[in-house]
């Protein structure tokens, strides 16, 4: 494969981009060479510079749940283009987008939309500090929530990727309150909760991992958030911003049945544009300014034309329907992997809820941030270029899930699994 224009396009961006790169996510640091640049998309697939195709399992890290330019979102877009880019002022279009949130995740009574998943669980802690009148957080080792400061603590995705779980330039005020905990693990939990239970204004967590690789939960772990945040009076925040209308329609909160106070979204909700939403329990959104005290903005929030984008995305995931054809391609693409792997002798699992998977190169079942930590992230690394060098765009961390959209075909996934078992037999 040939990348002269993209090694050439990332030099240039280096000049005058961090890294080239507007997300570190993106910049391949953890598996070594170059980035290629996008042209374009089409369906399942991704186009460089240099006219090279990849099957594409990021899907821009989430939102291309219906594959690139579906034509149903193409002209929601061009539609709302043609009114005008932003007014700062209420649209239709917001309220009908509220009304279809709070529709399809009945935990939702209110939502409050914002631009970005980091801006939605920045505010969803906020407002559950503010309505607790409590500083302390839990997260889990290995979630991700966004560059949020107070949630920049042993944070999976890029940050784990990179090494760099604590960032610096966020000072000490910023994460003494947040408790940061090992996923998966009640009694710990229970422990911290006998502890500090009367100081704790939220748990938020991801209800399904992406962002150490694809973590499961067990159920018995959710109900124990849900039971001690109802005993001690802490707001439950699921930051679905991968997971939702990802894993299932009613997010993963409906396949698992387990009701959290508050819930981030962002990623499929924007239809690829920049989205997120907050939102939950009237009496507690009803803290959130103008109605309340609690303040939180934003210039372009609610914005027309990326509420076009997301509410034709998900009107067409309701009518559609595509989530058991998703199962169905999941549970093809899973298989393929994981008889690849065994046939290559290499030590492995294979961790999957829906179109959202992973393949750990680990000998241990992965539950977790300290099982995570040992993957064998350089046999990762060979693997993802070698996939990338037969045309299949991989997610380029092993601390990431791949997705599948409703654009993939048989074929992709044949191609992919044909692609596996050459590259995998390789590094063996
Ligand atoms: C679970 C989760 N929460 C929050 C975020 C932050 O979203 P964004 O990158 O849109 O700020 C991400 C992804 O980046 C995520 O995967
Ligand atoms: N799982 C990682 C992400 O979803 C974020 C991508 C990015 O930060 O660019």
């Amino acid at each position: 494969m040939n990348h002269t224009l993209s090694h050439q396009q990332i030099e240039r961006a280096r000049k005058v981009i961090p890294g080239g790169v507007n997300s570190p996510a993106r910049a391949f640091g953890a598996v070594g060479g170059e980035p290629v640049v996008i042209d374009r998309g089409q369906g399942a697939y991704l186009y460089d510079l240099d006219g090279n195709q990849y099957i594409d399992y990021i899907g821009s890290w989430g939102p291309q749940i219906l594959g690139h330019r579906h034509p149903q979102v193409m002209q929601a877009i061009s539609d709302a283009l043609a009114k005008g880019t932003s007014f700062g002022a209420p649209c239709a279009a917001e309220t009908e987008m509220a009304e279809f949130l709070c529709e399809a995740v009945p935990s939702l009574e209110k939502v409050r939309m914002v631009n970005s998943g980091t801006e939605a669980t920045m505010s969803a802690i906020r407002v559950a500090r503010g309505f607790t009148g409590r500083d302390r957080i839990i997260k889990f080792s290995g979630c991700y929530h966004g560059h949020v400061d107070s949630l920049l603590v042993q944070a999976g995705s890029g940050a784990l990727t990179l090494g760099t779980p604590s960032s610096p330039g966020i000072p000490k005020g910023c994460t003494q309150d947040t408790l940061s905990l090992e996923y998966n693990d009640c009694q710990q939990l229970e422990e911290t909760f006998e502890k500090f239970g009367s100081e704790i204004a939220c748990i938020i967590l991801e209800p399904v991992v992406g962002n150490m690789g694809t973590v499961i939960p067990d159920k018995e772990f959710l109900q124990t958030c849900r039971d001690l945040c109802t005993k001690h009076g802490t707001v439950l925040i699921f930051d679905e911003v991968m997971t939702g209308f990802r894993v299932a329609f009613g997010c993963a909160q409906s396949l698992f049945g387990i009701t959290p106070d508050m819930t981030a979204l962002g990623k499929i909700i924007g239809g690829g544009m920049p989205v997120g939403a907050y939102g939950g329990r009237a009496d507690i959104m009803a803290k959130v300014s103008p109605d309340g005290p609690v303040y939180q903005a934003g210039t372009l929030s609610g914005n027309p034309v990326a509420m076009a984008a997301g509410l034709s995305t998900l009107k067409l995931l309701r009518d559609v329907n595509p989530y058991p054809h998703l199962e169905l391609m999941g549970e093809k693409l899973a298989a393929g992997l994981t008889a690849a792997a065994q046939a290559a002798g290499i030590p492995h699992q294979l961790a999957r809820v829906g179109s959202m998977l992973t393949l750990f190169f680990n000998q241990q079942e992965v539950k977790n941030y300290s099982i995570s930590s040992q993957n064998d992230t350089s046999r990762f690394a060979k693997y993802f270029h070698g996939m990338l060098n037969r045309g299949i765009y991989l997610p380029c961390s092993q601390y990431e899930a791949m997705f599948i959209s409703n654009a993939h075909t048989e074929e992709d996934l044949d191609k992919t699994i044909q692609a596996a078992q050459e590259v995998l037999k390789e590094i063996a």
